[in-house]
């Protein structure tokens, strides 16, 4: 058992939203992410970092299930969102990627029109009474993302014609139109430059009115701006989870010290 092992007595379990307990993944004989029990508080952005393979995306891949794409993944243990398991057989993992949304790394538009690439899921999921109710969906989720008023005049054009940081913030669109509970963001702004880093950033800050946000990102510098709360992965296993400030002020484990001072990464 590790040491991070956390009892539900030391957490008001009210405020939970995503509970890991004792979750493993293997990728073949590869011990991905060893263990790990976590708190995930709701309405509030938590950075995952850690090196460079430390197991930051295959856990944050876990809590929607896209390891289950994944044919040599294996998870165990429990991921529970709201108290109930979504690794339970009567989940559908389609549903639960519409309860949790993800956006990633490069900005993936569809080859849709702007308008059809943030209706598409409240589409496939019958979200819209009709057309009106759509459009609704449609602006609301742009104005989320803070791109409604950069596109508003041309809807019916290509997403893909965007810029890098307009396709990202489409893609928080498309993510937050299925009105998810939470959003796990996979290094966002990786592909950005920074005038398009620091829009995402500000939208990060306003989706967690909404939303849980978790987060993985290499720049300390990000996760102490936009997170509350911080978990240090280090070789599959999480060392050290606490508030940002904590963690980035009097990180408790050596190994944090040494990650967060630059002497490993
Ligand atoms: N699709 C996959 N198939 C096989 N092994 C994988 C796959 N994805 C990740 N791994 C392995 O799992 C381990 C953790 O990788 P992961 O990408 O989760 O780390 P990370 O901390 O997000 O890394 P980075 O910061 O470089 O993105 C690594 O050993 C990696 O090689």
């Amino acid at each position: 058992m590790n040491d991070m092992r956390l009892s539900e007595r030391d957490v008001d379990m009210t405020d939970v939203k995503i509970a890991a307990r004792g979750v493993q993944v293997f990728y073949g004989d590869n011990h991905a992410i060893k263990d790990v029990d976590v708190n995930i508080v709701d309405k509030t952005v938590t950075a995952f970092i850690g090196p460079s393979g430390c197991g930051k995306s295959t856990f944050l891949r876990c809590i929607n299930r896209m390891n289950d794409t994944i044919p040599i993944a294996r998870v165990e243990g429990e991921i529970l969102i709201d108290a109930e398991d979504i690794y339970d057989r009567r989940v559908d993992p389609v549903q639960l990627r519409a309860k949790v949304g993800m956006v990633f790394q490069k900005p993936n538009p569809f080859p849709k029109s702007i308008y059809d690439n943030v209706a598409y899921g409240p589409k496939i999921h019958g979200l819209a009474k009709d057309k009106a109710d759509l459009d609704a969906i449609v602006e609301d989720s742009l104005r989320k993302a803070a791109l409604w008023d950069e596109v508003k005049d041309r809807l019916d054009a290509a997403g893909t014609g965007l810029s890098g940081g307009q396709q990202q913030r489409l893609c928080i669109a498309r993510a937050v139109a299925t009105s998810p509970e939470i959003l796990l963001m996979d290094e966002p702004c990786s592909a950005l430059d920074p005038i398009a880093t620091d829009q995402v950033e500000n939208l990060i800050h306003d989706l967690r009115r909404n939303f849980s946000v978790v987060i993985v990102t290499h720049s300390m510098s990000q996760a102490s701006r936009v997170s509350q709360k911080t978990a240090y992965f280090h070789l599959g296993e999480l060392v050290e989870y606490d508030d940002t400030a904590e963690i980035f002020t009097n990180p408790k484990d050596e190994r944090t010290e040494n990650y967060i001072t630059g002497r490993i990464g």
